[in-house]
């Protein structure tokens, strides 16, 4: 699962222009390790790899079985690129004591002017690290076949960086003719990323590929790092160990940042994982709680589901004026939103809001995003919303319909919505499309335009998941009544000697609590 993009997606520091993204299509058979790669400053790569699992799990170390180092490069002199690595290897292993050099000095002095502490930023209400990093993509022999092209993909990952909270600066690519997995970037390529590194301060290195454990191993060593985002807190222990000893990488005799730079970092991961634990928590609790909330209320659920950046938020704010937070940015949803739609005939359905879908789907939202498909298995109908101006929207919906299968959601009735109308190139032509295949519906969220179509096809797609019931329902009881025709299809009324008698669809639920007057009605 992942994610994409306009300009405004990214960071007023960079433009879509600045990035060269050729990149190379992640293949949803295999697992995709993205290397995240940490360099603290413009002259001293303090460098850590973490690895970000795609998917759901989190990858322990255990999980790795090393392998002898086979890092081989492709058209490039093998001695070359390990001449480059090795720039990186550990050198010094007793520099702690010594005292700063003016390397470190001037490295400080760097940090300070960049405004170290002006880098926590507020994204959504909480602190986070703004990190400088730089993509690189690698296209193997036969990736081609995937769905997802080279450029959309790389489009994702500087989404999914940017909703990191990572700042991207830069990318670059390689493509290898070769499909073995154990053939890796070549020295130029490595020289040039490093370069880069030193260039543009970046401070995150993120390869998006899949890595042999001899790579790994390799890489590991090479840039001295114990590996994986995803065990930032299992590494926590072990980090003061590892960054004294990439100081010592940087500089060879240098004393390291010290405990406090250290002790900064370390606040940085334990910040970010507080964080994330928090924010998972919450959403479950929330979930919980609506969701027994809701079942008490007779009110068929619609659920909204779709690529992220679809439109589902700006669809529920426009629909319920609920202030939903909508974003051009990958996973602006991490809490799952219900809310009252009221149509102007008076009938009723609550509408959920959900997190996107996304082809690769970043291990830190896979709770969050699990929380949503509960929500998504209690639904009465599912909405799936497109964005039908994206390039790639048949291989947005194929990637969302493979998870929905996926799921036991196959009984739920579904509606397609066509979203963002207003930005195809003949809004027309694709509404005449749309109106010749069932069960969809074209609308821009946006401007509003086909609303009211959307709610009128809402309704008739709720019957599919309403029973039939006739009641007689007594004149004491006229909140049931009115309830009767706020949430369900009422058909036919009649007034009679002992009460109102009502032919409907109504929800299961509420037809249970009609039992009693339908056995009335029947006898
Ligand atoms: N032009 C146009 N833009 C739209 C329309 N609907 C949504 N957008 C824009 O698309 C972007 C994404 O909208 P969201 O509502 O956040 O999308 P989402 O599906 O909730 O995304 P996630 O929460 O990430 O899954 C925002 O910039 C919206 O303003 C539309 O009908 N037309
Ligand atoms: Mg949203």
């Amino acid at each position: 699962m992942t994610t994409c993009f306009s300009s405004s997606l990214l960071r007023p520091s960079f433009t879509t222009t600045d990035l060269c993204f050729p990149w190379h299509p992640p293949n949803p058979s295999r697992k995709i390790y993205p290397i995240f790669l940490r360099n603290d400053s413009n002259h001293s790569p303090r460098i850590f790899a973490r690895v970000l699992q795609q998917g759901t799990g989190v990858v322990s170390p255990d999980d790795v079985s090393f392998q002898p180092p086979a890092i081989q490069t492709e058209g490039d002199d093998k001695e070359d690129a390990r001449r480059i690595f090795d720039e990186f290897a550990p050198i010094d292993t007793d520099s702690e004591d010594k005292a700063p050099s003016s390397s470190t000095r001037a490295r400080k002095k760097i940090e300070s002017e960049d405004g170290f502490e002006n880098r926590f930023k507020l994204r959504n209400g909480k602190e986070v690290f703004e990190e400088k990093a730089y993509l690189v993509g690698v296209e193997r022999k036969g990736d081609t076949e995937n769905a997802f092209g080279i450029e959309e993909s790389l489009k994702e990952l500087v989404q999914l960086a940017d909703t990191a909270g990572l700042m991207v600066v830069g990318s670059t690519y390689q493509k290898l003719a070769s499909p073995n997995p154990r053939t890796y970037i070549g020295s130029g390529k490595v020289a040039e990323i490093k370069s880069a590194i030193h260039a543009l301060g970046v401070e995150t290195v993120i390869f998006d590929d899949e890595l042999s454990a001899g790579q790994l191993r390799n890489l590991e060593k090479t840039f001295g790092g114990d590996v994986a985002l995803a065990q930032m807190e299992y590494q926590l222990p072990r980090l003061t160990k590892m960054w004294t000893h990439l100081e010592r990488q940087a500089g060879g005799k240098v004393k390291g940042m010290g405990e406090k730079q250290i002790e900064v970092d370390k606040r940085i991961l334990r910040t970010q994982i507080g964080v994330l634990k928090k924010e998972l928590e919450s959403v479950r609790t929330h979930r919980k709680q609506y969701r027994n909330r809701r079942i008490s209320v007779p009110v068929p659920v619609v659920s909204l589901v779709g690529y992220t950046n679809a439109g589902k938020s700006t669809l529920l704010n426009q629909l319920t004026g609920a202030g939903v937070l909508a974003e051009d940015k990958l996973f602006a949803t991490l809490d799952p939103t219900t809310r009252r739609v009221q149509m102007k005939n008076g009938k009723e359905f609550l509408l959920t809001d959900t997190v996107g879908f996304i082809q690769k789907l970043p291990t830190m939202l896979v709770a969050a995003f699990r929380a949503t498909l509960e929500e998504i298995s209690e639904s009465s109908l599912l909405v799936h919303v497109v964005d039908i101006s994206h390039p790639l929207a048949q291989q947005q919906i194929d990637a969302v319909e493979k998870v929905l299968s996926e799921l036991d959601v196959s009984l739920i009735p579904k509606l397609m919505v066509w979203n963002k109308v207003d930005r195809v190139a003949n809004p027309e032509k694709v509404k005449l499309k749309a109106n010749k295949e069932d069960d969809i519906v074209c609308i821009s969220a946006l401007n509003g335009d086909g609303l009211l179509d959307f709610c009128n096809a809402v309704q008739e797609k709720l019957k599919d998941s309403m029973v039939w019931v006739e009641a007689l329902i007594p004149f004491d009881k006229g909140e049931l009544l009115s309830t009767i025709h706020q949430v369900g299809m009422v058909e036919r009324t009649e007034y009679t000697e002992n009460g109102t008698l009502v032919r409907a669809h109504v929800p299961l639920r509420f037809a249970r609590l009609l039992t009693p007057m339908r056995q009335v009605c029947i006898t």
